[in-house]
C-alpha cells in the first residue's frame, strides 16, 4: 500500500439504498467501511423512483377515493392544485439535496468518498473525484458494487437523438408535459401514465404484447387498463415501437399500430445494469451485464466481491434490494470473522425471498399488490397448484371503504403440500394487505392453520376468508 492509499475493511460502490444498508450492516457488524457515489447519496429511490413517483400519484389516489364514497364525494368540489402536488414531490426530494443522507452516513459511522468507482483488480477500487484527483482505495475483505441500473432505451431507430424522457424526467418533472407518449406499459409507464394524466397531460402509452404488467397476473393488467381508459389515457396494446423522430416540437413515434405524436416521450422499457464503467473487465467480468451471484450475494467464481442490489437484476425493488444488503452485510462480517456461511435456503445469509416470495406493489389505481408466484410461473416450475379466486368487492369492509368498490385476490396454492406459493390483490388500497400475503408465503404457513388467522371485520382483509372458503369448496 503507498501513502496515498487508504484501506477500509469493506469498500461499497454506489450509495444508494442497497449500497447504504451494506454499509451499515458490516458497521454494525465491527468492520470499517467506506461508500464511494458519483452523484446524490440515497440514489434512485429517493430522488428519481420510488419517492417522487409516489408523491406524484398520491394526491390523485385521495381525490379518487374520496370521490367513491357517497356523502364524501360532495365535498370534492375543486381540481387538484397540481402546483402544490409538485411541490410536495420536491419536498420528498429534499430539493434533490442529499445532505440529510449525508448527515445519516456520518452518524452511522460509514466514510464517504463521491466520486467515480472503478475496481482497479482483486480488492482494489480507483476514484475518480470531481476535481479529477484519483484516490485508490483498497479492502481487507471485501467489495460490493452497489452501482443499481439506469433506464434501458430500447434499439429503436432515432429513439436516443429525440431526447427522451428517461423515469428521471418523468418524476422529476417541474410541469405536466401538454402530450406526453409513454413506451412501455409496466410498472413505470403504467404509475406514470396514471400520475401524469391526473396531473393535466394528454397521455397515450405504447405497449407491445396483449397486456400491460406482463409479469403480473393478466387480472391486474385488465385492471389497470379498464382504469387507464377511464381517465382518458390512450393505450395502444401490440404496439411494438420502432423508430422515433422529432418534427419540430413535436415528438412522433411510429410502430406496428401506426404514428403517434407526442410533447415528450418517457421511455419506461426496463433497465440496465450501471456494469459499464466499474471496472468489472480488471476482475475477469463483462462489463454492462448484470452482475451473476449466489444467494448470499457474492459474485460467482470470487471470494471477496459482492453485486447487490438492481446491478444484480434479481429483483429490482428497494425493499429486495435492502433485504439483500442485510443478508449479504451479514455474510460478509461472518466471513471476516472465519466463521461457516450456511448457503441453505432462509438462512441469515441468503436471499431465498428473490426467488420465492418477492413482494411488490404497483401503485395505479387500482393497487396491484403481488407476492410468490403467478400461476404462469407456478406452471412453469412444474409445481402441482390450484389457483384460487374471489372478487374483493363482495367483502363487506371493502363495500364500506368504497361504493362499486371492485377488487379481486388470486391465490396460487401448492396442493401436495397446502400452502400458499403466492398471492395477488388487485383494488384500491390492496398494498397495506400484501404483508399478511407475503407472512403467509415466507412462513409455509399451511392452509390448515392460516384457518385460524381470523380477520376482523368489516376489514378488507376478510378476503382471506374468502379465498380459503373457496379453496375448501
Ligand atoms: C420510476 C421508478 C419508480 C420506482 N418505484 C419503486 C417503488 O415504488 N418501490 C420499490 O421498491 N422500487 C421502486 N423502483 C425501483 C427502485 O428505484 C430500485 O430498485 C432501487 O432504487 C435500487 O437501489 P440500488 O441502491 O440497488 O441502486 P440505485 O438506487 O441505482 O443506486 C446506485 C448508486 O450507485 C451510484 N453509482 C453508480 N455507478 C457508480 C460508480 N461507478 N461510482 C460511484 N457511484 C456509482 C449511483 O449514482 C447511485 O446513487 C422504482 C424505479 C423507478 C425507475
Ligand atoms: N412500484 C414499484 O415497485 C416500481 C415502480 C416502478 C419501477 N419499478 C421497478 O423498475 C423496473 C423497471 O420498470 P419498467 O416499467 O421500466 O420495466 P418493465 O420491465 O416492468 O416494463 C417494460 C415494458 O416495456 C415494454 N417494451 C419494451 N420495449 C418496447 C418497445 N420497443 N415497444 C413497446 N413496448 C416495449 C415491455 O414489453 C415491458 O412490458 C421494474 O421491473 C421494477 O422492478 C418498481
Amino acid at each position: 500500500m503507498t501513502d496515498a492509499e487508504q484501506s477500509y475493511d469493506v469498500i461499497v460502490l454506489g450509495a444508494g439504498s442497497t449500497g447504504e444498508n451494506v454499509a451499515d450492516i458490516v458497521v454494525r457488524g465491527g468492520l470499517s467501511a467506506v461508500l464511494v457515489e458519483s452523484e446524490l447519496v440515497g440514489g434512485e429511490c429517493s430522488y428519481w423512483a420510488c419517492m417522487p413517483s409516489k408523491a406524484l400519484l398520491r394526491g390523485s389516489e385521495v381525490l379518487g377515493q374520496a370521490r367513491a364514497v357517497a356523502g364524501a364525494a360532495a365535498a370534492v368540489t375543486g381540481e387538484q392544485d397540481v402546483a402544490a402536488t409538485l411541490d410536495r414531490r420536491d419536498g420528498f426530494t429534499s430539493h434533490w439535496d442529499d445532505a440529510g443522507q449525508v448527515e445519516w452516513v456520518e452518524g452511522a459511522g460509514i466514510a464517504l468518498v463521491r466520486g467515480h468507482a472503478r475496481l482497479a483488480g482483486e480488492k482494489r477500487v480507483v476514484v475518480t473525484t470531481d476535481d479529477g484527483a484519483e484516490r485508490v482505495l483498497t479492502a481487507r475483505y471485501a467489495v460490493a458494487v452497489c452501482t443499481g441500473s439506469r433506464a434501458a432505451v430500447p434499439p429503436v431507430d432515432g429513439l436516443a437523438d429525440v431526447r427522451p424522457w428517461t423515469p428521471r424526467e418523468g418524476t422529476s418533472a417541474k410541469e405536466a408535459p401538454g402530450r406526453l407518449l409513454v413506451l412501455g406499459g409496466g410498472y413505470v409507464g403504467c404509475e406514470m401514465a396514471t400520475a401524469w394524466q391526473q396531473l393535466g397531460a394528454q397521455v397515450t402509452l405504447l405497449q407491445r404484447g396483449d397486456r400491460l404488467l406482463p409479469h403480473l397476473e393478466p387480472a391486474a393488467g385488465e385492471a389497470v387498463l379498464a382504469s387507464l381508459r377511464e381517465l382518458g389515457v390512450d393505450v395502444r396494446l401490440g404496439t411494438d415501437v420502432d423508430a422515433a423522430r422529432r418534427d419540430g416540437d413535436e415528438v412522433v413515434l411510429s410502430g406496428s399500430t401506426g404514428e403517434f405524436r407526442g410533447d415528450e416521450v418517457l421511455v419506461a422499457a426496463g433497465r440496465a445494469a450501471n456494469t459499464d464503467d466499474v471496472g468489472v473487465d480488471t476482475v475477469g467480468l463483462t462489463p454492462g451485464e448484470y452482475l451473476d451471484v449466489d444467494d448470499s450475494l457474492q459474485v460467482s467464481g470470487t471470494t471477496w466481491l459482492y453485486g447487490v442490489g438492481d446491478v444484480n437484476g434479481r429483483a429490482q425493488l428497494t425493499h429486495m434490494g435492502k433485504y439483500q444488503a442485510r443478508q449479504a452485510g451479514a455474510a460478509i462480517v461472518a466471513r471476516a470473522r472465519g466463521e461457516q456461511v450456511d448457503l441453505a435456503d432462509w438462512s441469515p445469509f441468503v436471499a431465498t425471498a428473490d426467488h420465492r416470495a418477492t413482494p411488490s406493489v404497483v401503485f395505479t389505481s387500482p393497487q396491484v399488490a403481488a407476492v410468490g408466484l403467478t400461476a404462469a410461473q407456478a406452471a412453469d416450475a412444474g409445481l402441482p397448484h390450484r389457483v384460487v379466486e374471489y372478487p374483493i368487492g363482495s367483502v363487506a369492509g371493502a363495500a364500506v371503504f368504497a361504493d362499486g368498490y371492485s377488487g379481486t385476490a388470486i391465490a396460487v396454492v401448492d396442493t401436495d403440500r397446502e400452502v400458499l406459493l403466492g398471492v395477488t390483490f388487485v383494488g384500491e388500497g390492496v398494498a397495506e394487505l400484501l404483508h399478511s400475503a407475503t407472512i403467509a408465503v415466507v412462513g409455509e404457513v399451511p392452509i390448515s392453520r392460516l384457518w385460524h388467522a381470523v380477520p376482523s371485520y368489516p376489514t378488507i382483509s376478510e378476503i382471506w376468508l374468502r379465498l380459503l372458503e373457496t379453496y375448501r369448496g
